[in-house]
């Protein structure tokens, strides 16, 4: 059985000026990756044959398969032990005829059409790309995202293996491989990385930390159910736990809501900080609990500094709260929140039904500028379905609010009709979830929504409060004098 879990594709223009393609070839296999291609577009063949067989000495006292790109007369010349076909290379039938049913032969695919041709016609694995978007190929294509990837996968028979490839990189590999698991059980086989191995500095250190977040792609636990009393038990320890530790929550957000975000968080017990500018969010990123990315009022350096900060975050391991504000009310927006969820790892998307129906592609529900026009009959499986394609804990806000991780879907009764009559009601919402995301991002996602909603009942219900203006000043005061007890009390949630 060939292992396609760690697959380095070479490319001797890239590797790091400390070292040759051997050495970083040799010290790659000595990190653990399972399969080599050579890959260069530069070499005469008989320099291709001399490297093919010095890699071949490499790949074979560890083991492991080495495939030649594209030249199928090299790879018969060395023995090697297969090949790997574009498109417009060899046509895979007379490679085969070639090389004999003992070799392997892979072939690139961007198309359900082309990946299921390759099959039929005998490729051993499919080369899905790309899925990011590369500076080491001049692509034909707009890069798919992992979402096309699982479409061309799904497309496949049950047992034809793939791997992806284009921009895959330690950090947004567990995401790549988590978002290929299919309804039907099936995924990537794993990970072709140019880039990412060739020209770093430290090539065992590269290697290991992909391998690390491939292995975590590969879990697959479907997570034990939780009662609703027992999950408020859960939202007080962690309320407590909010308390004590003041995490700093890291907002790209949009001016609109800035300072009131920021005094929810301080109100809240987290600790705001605003920046977005792309100079200082990797430095930032060492040291917060949760970043928070808001699309509501965007331009290019909010864009750049989100995809910036939201690497640095994935590299981290440190949870990214999507709001994708108005996401259906224009392109902008829409492709906005598009390269985010294909880009990133999020680990919560909040947003009100529009929103959320945007995202799942559906368009179920309208949108009116950033506000949803009406809800949906059925929120906790446009919830759930959500959650199961994008592989994220989904909380979408309205008159009920539904929060799912794919497995586990709850409705949170709580709030009060001024939340909707003032304008950033649903960013706090938001920035209440940050606040709680060091924890499991589904009780995260529960104990954010369910302190807005305490908070606003305790604020709607003060002799103070004649309107939505002093509303949102007693709903800050609220958040500030919210209690474990408060929520555990107060608190509506129901399992659906
Ligand atoms: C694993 C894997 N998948 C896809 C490709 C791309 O191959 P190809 O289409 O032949 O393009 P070039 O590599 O020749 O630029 C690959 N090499 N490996
Ligand atoms: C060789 C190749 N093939 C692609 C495809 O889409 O078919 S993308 C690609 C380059 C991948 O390089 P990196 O890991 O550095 O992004």
């Amino acid at each position: 059985m060939v292992d396609y879990s760690c697959y380095l594709v070479t490319d001797s223009s890239l590797v790091h000026h400390s070292r040759n393609l051997v050495d970083t070839v040799q010290q790659a296999v000595d990190a653990g990756v399972t399969i080599v291609q050579l890959r260069e577009k530069e070499l005469e063949t008989g320099a291709f044959i001399e490297l093919a067989r010095k890699l071949l000495e490499i790949t074979k006292k560890a083991n492991i398969p080495l495939l030649i790109n594209d030249r199928v007369d090299v790879a018969l010349a060395v023995d090697a032990d297969g090949v790997h076909i574009g498109q417009d290379d060899m046509p895979l039938s007379i490679a085969r005829r070639l090389l004999g049913n003992g070799k392997i032969i892979g072939v690139t695919a961007a198309t359900i059409e082309e990946a299921k041709v390759a099959v039929e016609n005998g490729a051993d694995y499919i080369g899905i790309g790309a899925c990011f978007g590369t500076s080491t190929k001049k692509l034909k294509k707009i890069p798919m995202g992992p979402r096309g990837v699982l479409e061309i996968l799904e497309a496949l028979p049950a047992n034809a293996k793939a791997v992806t490839i284009g921009g895959i990189n330690s950090s947004n590999a567990e995401r790549v491989i988590r978002h290929s698991h299919g309804s039907d059980g099936r995924k990537l086989e794993g990970v072709a990385v140019v880039s990412d191995i060739v020209a770093a500095e430290n090539v065992p250190e590269k290697v290991a930390e992909l391998k690390q977040a491939i292995a975590r792609g590969f879990i697959n636990t479907v997570p034990a159910s939780i009662y609703p009393d027992e999950l408020k038990l859960k939202v007080a320890q962690v309320f407590d736990k909010l308390r004590a530790t003041s995490p700093l929550v890291h907002h790209i957000t949009n001016f609109v809501v800035m300072n009131d975000t920021a005094n929810a968080t301080l109100a809240l017990g987290g600790s705001p900080i605003m920046a977005q500018n792309i100079e200082e969010v990797h430095e930032l990123g060492k040291f917060v609990g949760s970043l928070l990315l808001n699309i509501g009022t965007l331009n290019n350096e909010f864009v750049t500094g989100m995809v910036g900060a939201g690497k640095a975050a994935n590299k981290n391991r440190t949870p990214i709260i999507l709001d994708p504000v108005g996401a259906g009310a224009s392109s902008l927006r829409k492709s906005t929140m598009k390269l985010l969820t294909d880009s990133l790892d999020i680990g919560i998307v909040k947003g009100n039904a529009g929103e959320i129906s945007c995202l799942a592609g559906t368009g179920e529900v309208e949108m009116r500028g950033v506000d949803s026009v009406g809800g949906t009959n059925d929120g906790a499986s446009m919830v759930t379905r959500t959650s199961k394609l994008e592989k994220s804990v989904i909380a979408m806000t309205g008159v009920v609010d539904y929060v799912s991780d794919g497995h586990r879907t709850y409705s949170i009764h709580n709030g009060h009709e001024y939340l909707g009559k003032i304008t950033g009601s649903g960013c706090m919402a938001t920035t209440a979830i940050a606040c709680y995301a060091a924890d499991d991002l589904l009780v995260a996602a529960i104990a954010g929504l369910a302190s807005m909603g305490v908070a606003a009942e305790y604020a709607a219900k003060r002799s103070d409060v004649n309107g939505p203006n002093t509303f949102k000043a007693a709903l800050i005061d609220e958040l500030h004098n919210l209690t474990a007890e408060k929520l555990l009390q107060s608190l509506k949630l129901q399992k659906c």
